[in-house]
């Protein structure tokens, strides 16, 4: 099948090729695409890395990946073999100048020089700087050449600003994608779909009528084979930083100009930079985090995460904070992220609770009107609507919700995030990946609440696995009067 969507040839060289990521998503996600007809008969897949390994060794990896990753609904045998023979592999040290590049470069130097070159830095983020370095050093850098960065991009906005500074000395912005994978999930752009194609959504989309707007992440595992780096890191940095306020933008800004992305960027940092500090002692009030403790999922028994981890530790595995975009449309509405690890159930949404009736008709309270955009899983929204009890003479209420699900027309599965970003950067649409303000607005937003969290200053609490986090957190929200929302199962 030749999918309408069919990008132009490209060489996509992966950094980082024996890693986890590659595995579980670059690997699976490329050959969906080439499934589907989006990847031309002549692209290339080069993977990098120091281990040794033969380029039929690193090709038997590859498909033990796809065994693995591959829903089996998706599994073709012509076509996993046509995709495998794409692949090759150069043993590489990213961050010695005499190491393999010369194998890499006569392998690139084989297409022509307007060929799509994708680096894609799937390694730790503090070798971003030495490979870009050694890729200019070697002259692999074409004009027609994109680098992708995975996440975190930094710990902080001095470390951010390091890692942007040590790529863009050899890249320009244009040519840098940041990727933060909640952008590339179908279901996060229906956020834009479900407030600029609905004019009766657009209506009601402000302080006006929106009374608060939780955004939620959370999930059942912990922090599987990745301790050492989420140790380091913990739930804000992890979560909050990137992912959740990328969501924070898309709920909060202004129309843009148009869905270029320049324009929808330069909306959503908008927002960014909108946001009302929290310093000083506000963050006691404002912030709240915790540690999960041994508790079971189902019928799991699972231990607390410092028992997981083996020694003593600071780090959050949760983190809740209250947010507020000063600007007119949002004037005083809260925005709560909340993010934990260890849930009872896993889930991501949006939920927009609407202003009470200010219409005096009724002597029975209604319910407060919601909208839940369910993220994932059970992709799909749910808005709630008062009706009338018809067992009752009277008008007393009820709750109903019209549903519906986010399914593909053709009722294939969604596809992973991932893979649709991996393409957009060969298209070379960098609508959905950050550019290098969102990031920095981000971290300088974040970045009072990390330090009080790190000297201390506000306690940290906890919450059994398994629950729905600390019980501390039904006050937080209460205090600006709000309550979480129920049908999240949390
Ligand atoms: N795994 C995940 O779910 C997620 C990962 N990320 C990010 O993606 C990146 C990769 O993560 P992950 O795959 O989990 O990490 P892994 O530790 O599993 O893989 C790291 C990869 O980098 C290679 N590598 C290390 N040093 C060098 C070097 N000097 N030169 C060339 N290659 C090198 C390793 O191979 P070798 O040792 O053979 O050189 C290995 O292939 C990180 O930035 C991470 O934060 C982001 C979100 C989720
Ligand atoms: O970036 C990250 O995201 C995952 C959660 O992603 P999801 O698509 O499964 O919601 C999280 O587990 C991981 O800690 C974090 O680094």
């Amino acid at each position: 099948m030749v999918g309408s969507q069919q990008t132009a040839p490209f060489d996509y060289i992966i950094f980082g090729a024996t890693g986890d990521l590659t595995m579980r998503k670059l690997i699976p996600g490329l050959y969906n695409q080439l499934r589907i007809g989006h990847i031309p008969k002549d692209a290339r897949i080069i993977g990098t890395a120091r281990s040794h390994h033969t380029r039929e060794e690193f090709i038997e990896l590859a498909h033990q990946a796809l065994d693995r990753f591959i829903p089996e609904v998706n599994k073709d045998e012509a076509i996993i073999c046509e995709f495998l023979k794409k692949i090759d592999y150069v043993v590489l040290d990213g961050t010695k100048s005499d190491s393999n590049w010369k194998e890499l470069g006569s392998k690139l130097n084989k297409a022509p020089d307007d060929r799509v070159r994708v680096f894609y830095y799937s390694t730790a983020p503090h070798l971003f700087g030495s490979i870009s370095k050694n890729l200019s050093e070697h002259k692999l850098i074409t004009k027609e050449s994109r680098v992708v960065l995975e996440k975190p991009i930094g710990t902080d906005s001095a470390s951010a600003n390091e890692i942007n500074e040590s790529v863009s000395r050899y890249f320009s912005e244009h040519q840098i994608y940041r990727i933060d994978h909640y952008l590339g999930k179908e279901t996060v752009q229906d956020i834009t779909a479900i407030r600029f194609a609905n004019p009766f959504m657009g209506a009601v989309w402000s302080h006006e009528y929106i009374q608060s707007i939780q955004i939620t992440a959370a999930e059942t595992v912990g922090v599987e084979g990745r301790a050492s780096y989420y140790d380091t890191s913990g739930a804000l940095r992890d979560m909050i930083q990137n992912h959740l306020l990328q969501i924070l933008s898309l709920c909060a800004m202004e129309a843009p100009n148009s869905l270029e992305a320049d324009d929808v960027r330069n909306a959503k940092v908008a927002v960014l930079k909108a946001l009302r500090p929290i310093k000083g002692e506000s963050i006691r009030n404002e912030t709240m985090r915790a540690q999960y403790t041994k508790g079971g999922i189902g019928d799991q028994p699972v231990p607390g995460y410092l028992e997981e981890l083996g020694h003593d530790s600071n780090t959050e595995t949760y983190a809740l904070m209250r947010a507020y975009v000063d600007t007119p449309r949002w004037k005083d509405v809260p925005f709560y992220l909340r993010t934990l690890k260890r849930s009872t159930v896993k889930v991501s949404e949006v939920v927009v609770t609407f202003k009470p009736s200010a219409n005096g008709v009724f002597k029975h309270r209604a319910g407060l009107n919601k909208l839940v955009i369910r993220l994932q899983p059970n992709e799909g929204l749910e808005l709630f609507l008062n009706a009338k009890d018809p067992s009752s003479p009277i008008f007393s209420f009820q709750q109903l919700p019209l549903s519906g699900k986010f399914a593909t027309v053709d009722g294939s599965p969604i596809p992973d995030s991932y893979e649709r970003l991996m393409l957009d950067v060969v298209r070379d649409d960098p609508t959905l990946f950050i550019r290098r303000d969102e990031v920095e607005a981000a971290w300088a937003w974040v970045e009072p609440t990390l330090q009080a969290w790190a000297e201390d200053k506000v306690p940290m609490e906890h919450y059994a696995a398994g629950s729905r986090g600390p019980i501390a957190a039904k006050t937080f929200i209460a205090k600006t009067g709000d309550e979480w929302h129920e049908n999240m199962k949390l």
